[in-house]
C-alpha cells in the first residue's frame, strides 16, 4: 500500500496526460494515467467501450482503476476527467495533494475539438463542455488542494507553475 506523490484532477483536454508525463520526469518518478489502466486491461479504446457498453459500465472500470491506482502507485496519477463523479473517490483523495488544472471554454474546444477520442465532446462540443463544468466544477474545487489555470501557459509552463503550487521538490 502506498499513495501517489500527487494526483491530477480537471476536465477533459485539460493537459492532465501532459503534463502528468512532464511532472513525473521533473520529480524523477513513475507516471501513471487511469484511462491507459483502462485500455491495457479490457484491449478496447474509451470510446469503444462508451459505445459498446455506455458510460455506466464505463465508470464502473473507472472507479475500480482509480482506486487500484491510489493504492499501488507512489509517483504522479492522472485521472480521467470525470472521476470525481464518484463520491468513494472523492473520499479517497482526500488527505492527498491534487491539482486541479482548469481552462475556460475556448480552450477547451481548441486542444478536443472534435475528437473522436473523447466521446462526451463528439457533438457540440462548446455546449457540451459547458455543461459538464457546470455539474462538475465544484467537485474538482472540493478534492484539490492547488488550483492551476492553464490558459495561455505551455505544458512545460503548467508543470512549473504545479511544482510551486504543491511545493515539491525536483529530483
Ligand atoms: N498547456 C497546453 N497548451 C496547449 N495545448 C495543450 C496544453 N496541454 C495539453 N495540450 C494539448 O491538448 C490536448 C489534450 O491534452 P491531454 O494531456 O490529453 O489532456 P487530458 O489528459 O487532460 O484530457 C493534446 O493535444 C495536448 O497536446
Ligand atoms: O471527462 C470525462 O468524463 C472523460 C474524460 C476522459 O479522460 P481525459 O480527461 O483524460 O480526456 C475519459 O476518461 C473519458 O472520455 C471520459
Ligand atoms: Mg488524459
Amino acid at each position: 500500500m502506498s499513495a501517489p506523490q500527487m494526483v491530477l484532477v480537471g476536465p477533459m483536454g485539460v493537459g492532465k496526460s501532459t503534463v502528468g508525463q512532464l511532472l513525473a520526469e521533473r520529480l524523477g518518478v513513475g507516471y501513471r494515467d487511469t484511462d491507459d489502466d483502462i485500455v491495457a486491461e479490457q484491449g478496447r479504446s474509451i470510446a469503444e467501450i462508451f459505445v459498446d457498453e455506455g458510460e455506466p459500465a464505463f465508470r464502473a472500470l473507472e472507479k475500480q482503476a482509480v482506486h487500484r491506482a491510489l493504492a499501488e502507485h507512489d509517483g504522479v496519477l492522472a485521472l480521467g476527467g470525470g472521476a470525481i463523479l464518484d463520491a468513494d473517490t472523492r473520499a479517497l483523495l482526500a488527505g492527498q495533494r491534487v491539482a486541479y488544472l482548469s481552462m475556460d471554454v475556448e480552450e477547451a474546444v481548441k486542444r478536443t475539438g472534435l475528437n473522436a477520442a473523447r466521446p462526451l465532446l463528439a457533438v457540440n462540443p462548446r455546449k457540451q463542455w459547458r455543461e459538464l463544468m457546470e455539474a462538475r466544477r465544484h467537485l474538482y474545487e472540493e478534492v484539490a488542494t492547488a488550483v492551476v489555470t492553464t490558459d495561455g501557459r505551455t505544458p512545460e509552463e503548467v508543470t512549473q507553475e504545479v511544482l510551486s503550487a504543491l511545493e515539491l521538490k525536483e529530483a
